[in-house]
């Protein structure tokens, strides 16, 4: 309720009531949204794939406007859920979301009589990286009817989704999750209202893109994202400060450091060097390693074993993490690997795996689900502000979680 305030405030004309609120809360959610707001056009997300006459009946009589089917259903869904629509007064959307052809459904909901098309890329698609936007330009050339489009807008995708034909947009987590709804729902509407002035920044590499967000999410974030995976047991900060790179890995033996140090001459700027060492009481990296790897613009180093040298590594600065500090090292034998898949802080790493660390510890990503879990951890991280900024008006973290009602019975 605070947060549809919020983006009232800033400009929202519709209010949408999402998916998972409707399995949470049932009809009530959209009876308490038309009673709190009765000048606001209340679309109801039904996400209705079969008796579309009767969950279309459901949502108007608790005072929906608009009522959402997927566009996927069968045609008998559509057709007895606008008879309902018709019935009862209100307006059908038909959702694309994951539908296999969606160009060529929409012209057939077109031809079905839908009030509207939504081009929908849905919350988990976006974390493979797709966009509605591309699908949206293909789909205005083909219908007249009104579209709406959904699915990770901000205020660029929201400027280039009009542009491309979108009457109606639909912003989620950028307004929901923001640490201040009304400025964020201000922004979206100041693009949609005036989409030419907005400047649209093209994307950087695939690498760019995930570098830069695990700079900005912390481990925590990203172990949430992986459901609780992929922390490094035993590894700690030794010298501090936030790291994130694809990993060259290392496996050598306790009291031989040659193939640590050959690795740096391997390892590309902006790579992070993992090691596993068998022994806590040898060091096989210390202060002349470290200075070598800020010549190579190393990102950073994680050991399992130990380091040495402390005070030089210290003033050094590159950001190090290790399970253990001793005065002596061993000699270079010349045993052991360079990128080998290997196992360090009891995680499994191969060479390219994403390397974040920060002051809670060290995490591995699997380097095939690199993007995705940094689009996740990037929610995470967004849902956090949002806590935090409602915990600051007042409230507890069980409170706001409503934590006893969420206990697992
Ligand atoms: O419909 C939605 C999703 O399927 C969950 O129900 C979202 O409301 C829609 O995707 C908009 O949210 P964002 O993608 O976060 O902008």
């Amino acid at each position: 309720m605070e947060i549809a305030k919020e983006a009232v405030a800033g400009g929202a004309d519709w209010i949408e009531i999402g998916t998972p609120l409707i399995k949470s809360e049932g009809m009530n959610a959209i009876r308490t949204m038309r009673k709190a707001f009765p000048d606001r056009t209340i679309l109801a997300d039904m996400k209705t794939v079969d008796t579309g006459a009767m969950e279309v009946e459901m949502a108007a009589k608790a005072g929906a406007d608009v009522a959402i089917v997927l566009g996927s259903a069968d045609d008998s869904t559509i057709l007895d859920a606008l008879r309902s629509a018709h019935k009862y007064g209100v307006r059908l959307m038909a959702d694309l979301i994951s539908a296999p052809d969606p160009v060529k459904r929409a012209v057939e909901l077109e031809a079905l009589g839908v009030d509207y098309i939504n081009v929908h890329v849905g919350i988990d698609q976006q974390m493979i990286g797709k966009d509605p936007v591309s699908i949206l330009m293909e789909i205005s050339e083909k219908v007249g009817v009104q579209l709406a489009v959904a699915g990770g807008l901000d205020s660029e995708s929201a400027a280039q989704a009009v542009r491309a034909g979108a009457r109606i947009v639909i912003v989620g987590g950028n307004i929901t999750r923001s640490d201040n709804v009304t400025e964020a729902a201000k922004k979206i509407r100041k693009s949609v209202d005036s989409p030419e002035s907005v400047d649209i920044r093209g994307r950087g590499t695939v690498d760019q893109e995930i570098r830069e967000i695990f700079k900005e999410v912390s481990t925590s974030n990203i172990s949430d994202a992986m459901h609780r995976k992929g922390a490094m047991k035993g590894i700690h900060p030794l010298v501090r400060g936030k790291m994130v790179g694809p990993a060259v890995t290392v496996q050598c033996f306790p009291g031989d450091w040659a193939k640590t140090v050959e690795a740096i001459d391997l390892a590309k700027p902006g790579d992070v060097i993992v090691i596993y060492n068998e022994s806590k009481d040898i060091a096989c990296w210390g202060g002349l390693a470290t200075l070598s790897s800020l010549n190579k613009g190393i990102a950073g180093v994680v050991i399992e074993g130990a380091v040495r040298d402390i005070d030089e590594v210290e003033n050094l600065g590159l950001p190090i993490y290790t399970s253990n500090t001793v005065p002596n090292a061993g000699d270079p034998k010349g045993f052991g690997e360079i990128n080998a898949e290997i196992t360090c802080g009891s995680q499994a790493v191969k060479p390219g795996d994403y390397i974040i660390g920060d002051e809670s510890g060290v995490v591995v990503v699997p380097k095939e689900r690199a993007y995705e879990l940094a689009r996740r951890a990037k929610e995470v991280n967004k849902e956090e502000k949002r806590l935090f900024d409602e915990i600051r008006r007042g409230g507890t973290l069980s409170e706001i979680l409503k934590l006893k009602k969420w206990e697992k019975i």
